[in-house]
């Protein structure tokens, strides 16, 4: 029998390589009921190692589907609050209850509605779900380390180019990055998540040193590749 530590050590040794986030919204032209199961199966197909979804109800219909282990969070925007990446325990239990083996969350420095830092609630998620392995999705050094000392399981930039700080940059520092898996591999998981656009990409993060790579957009979200084409040959064209 394996105990809860060597389960936990199992699967993230497991998910080595493409982890694909498979995420609609009903704004989203893509949108239909079963797409996000589509995405996953998708996923599979091509040997992705893990998923990443939003809403209880998404992981729950891909994890009925879909054999793989899978990072959950939960949107959640409240009013004009900046921290949306399940951004309460009460969401990150939800999160577990749909039969996520991780929770992701926001990890960074700002503050919730709460008037806490969202990191504080890391905490509260060990306490309340010791068996869920924890993705802290920060946006900056400082805030990996402080998720690093937290004890969280997996870390990665997820929100870097999305926080006040840093909502002027369209790409990922692989400097920062690179940084964070030589100071950190020996206490964490890293993985690269934002922003990573194609396999040579993702290729350059795993030789600095990630576990695995995230990728949503470039994969699961069609239109906007096709706007970045439309985009840069209409500038062309004027
Ligand atoms: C900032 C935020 O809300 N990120 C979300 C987190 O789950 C997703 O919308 C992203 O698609 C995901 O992080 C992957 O990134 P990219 O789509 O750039 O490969």
């Amino acid at each position: 029998m394996k105990t809860a530590d060597e389960r936990k050590k199992a699967i993230l040794e497991s998910m080595k390589g493409l982890i694909v986030s498979c995420q609609v919204q009903p704004e989203d032209p893509i949108y239909t009921d079963n797409m996000v199961v589509k995405m996953a199966e998708a996923a599979q197909w091509a040997g992705a190692v893990g998923i990443r979804a939003n809403s209880p109800e998404q992981i729950k219909a891909i994890k009925n589907v879909v054999d793989l282990p899978l990072i959950g969070l939960y949107k959640i925007k409240r009013g004009d609050e900046e921290v949306f990446i399940t951004p309460t325990l009460e969401a990150a239990k939800q999160v577990w209850e749909a039969g996520a083996e991780i929770i992701a969350m926001d990890c960074t420095d700002r503050m919730t509605k709460e008037g806490r830092h969202a990191w504080e609630l890391v905490e509260d998620v060990k306490r309340e779900i010791p068996e869920a392995m924890i993705f802290a999705d920060v946006s900056t050094y400082d805030e990996a380390k402080k998720a690093v000392e937290l004890g969280v399981d997996i870390v990665a930039p997820t929100l870097f180019g999305y926080t006040e700080a840093t909502k002027h940059f369209e790409s990922q520092d692989m400097r920062a990055f690179a940084k964070m898996c030589r100071d950190f591999k020996d206490d964490v998981y890293v993985m690269m998540e934002g922003h990573i656009n194609t396999p040579e990409e993702a290729v350059k993060c795993l030789y600095l040193g990630a576990h695995a790579v995230v990728v949503g957009s470039a994969i699961t979200r069609p239109h906007l590749t096709a706007k970045r084409f439309t985009d840069l040959i209409s500038g062309y064209q004027e």
